[in-house]
């Protein structure tokens, strides 16, 4: 049954079912994700972008809350081949529009071929083609969405284990997936996350032992408030950072970033260590990647297209990485990156 229409930016229009009604619009991307639904959809990283599943059974396992990332769902619209009744009731709850049976092997072909592209969904009742054109043409190009930061970010700081005996982290909000707080938490680390828009002064008063900036959605030169913490701190104050995170330092220090075409969603990205020459596999969620590592020295590689995965300079104290060592969903390979991170910082006994 046709009830739903998917208009892209090549000019097509495809037909598909409306899972969760809605019109929608925003940059069509795709995660070869085959688990780690929920995680994934709740991930602040995929705000104003249309996450579509290239695997083709999604649900079936149902829909957890101790599985989020968020307290919402992000993509602003969902695609996959077939959704489970629990996760489009879930979407409808949430207001995001979704659509199945559709061809998705076709879709995700063109965006491999075309890259990541404006799309604009109308789905429901009484959804036309024309519904979905209209909001393709207000969809805007990801790197103009300029105040992405104050969407997905908190607006007050919040303190997880004050009274841990590990070392102070401020974990810069920019959209952080819950696992990084807690993965640090579980290490013992006393984590103040404040929001992306924090200051000077507002660091200051956390007085950190790691300045750290985490994941989030759109193009990394939107964080430019981010990139000051850095220009201030590095040096004097070790710095980490995952996906956006990474990004944000590097272009503080004097690197540069760029689109690539349709980036890396998924959770068996293989990663080479050029120091160990260790392969690991990773959960990645980017659509952006550093062109040139500026200050830093890059020390792992992806293998399938040699893009910087691990960025680090042992001098100023700086340890980065493009994909998600937190993992939820996908690998633990990785999870040792926090205690490296956490190492960085001076034992407390040594500073107090
Ligand atoms: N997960 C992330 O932090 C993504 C970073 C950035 N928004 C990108 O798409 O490259």
């Amino acid at each position: 049954m046709t009830d739903a229409y998917v208009a892209l930016e090549d000019g097509r229009v495809v037909e598909a079912r409306a899972r969760a009604p809605g019109r929608t619009r925003g940059e069509l991307v795709f995660t070869t994700a085959y688990t780690g639904y929920e995680e994934s959809l709740t991930d602040p990283s995929y705000e104003e972008q249309i996450l579509t599943f290239s695997y083709p059974l999604i649900g079936n396992y149902g829909v957890r809350e101790e599985r989020f990332e968020s307290d919402r769902v992000h993509p602003r619209g969902v695609v996959a081949r077939d959704l489970t009744e629990d996760v489009a009731e879930w979407l409808e709850n949430e207001g995001v529009p979704a659509v199945d049976e559709l061809d998705t092997r076709d879709l995700v072909t063109s965006i491999r071929e075309q890259g990541a592209m404006k799309c604009g969904i109308a789905a429901g009742p009484d959804a036309t083609a024309a519904d979905a054109e209209v909001e393709l043409d207000a969809c805007k190009a990801m790197s103009d969405h300029t105040d992405i930061g104050s969407r997905v970010s908190i607006e007050e700081s919040v303190t997880y284990n004050p009274d841990g005996d590990g070392p102070t982290v401020a974990l810069i909000d920019c959209g952080a997936k819950g696992s990084i707080a807690s993965s640090l938490v579980e290490r013992d680390a006393t984590v103040e996350v404040v929001p992306y828009d924090a200051t000077v002064a507002d660091v200051e008063a956390v007085d950190p032992d790691v300045l750290f900036i985490s994941n989030g959605p759109g193009d990394p030169e939107n964080f430019e408030a981010a990139a000051a913490l850095v220009e201030e701190y590095v040096g004097d104050t070790p710095l980490a950072g995952i996906c956006l995170g990474q990004q944000v330092i590097a272009n503080a220090l004097g690197g540069e970033t760029e689109k690539m075409e349709f980036g890396h969603r998924g959770v068996n990205q293989p990663v080479r260590d050029l120091r160990s020459n260790k392969v690991v596999m990773t959960t990645q969620n980017h659509g952006y990647t550093v062109a040139e590592p500026g200050d830093l020295e890059v020390t792992q590689i992806n293998v399938n297209d040699d893009t910087p995965e691990g960025l680090e300079s042992d001098e100023l104290e700086i340890i980065t990485r493009q994909y998600h060592p937190e993992a939820n969903p996908g690998p633990h390979d990785t999870l040792g990156f926090f205690d490296d991170v956490l190492a960085l910082a001076d034992p407390p006994s040594a500073e107090h």
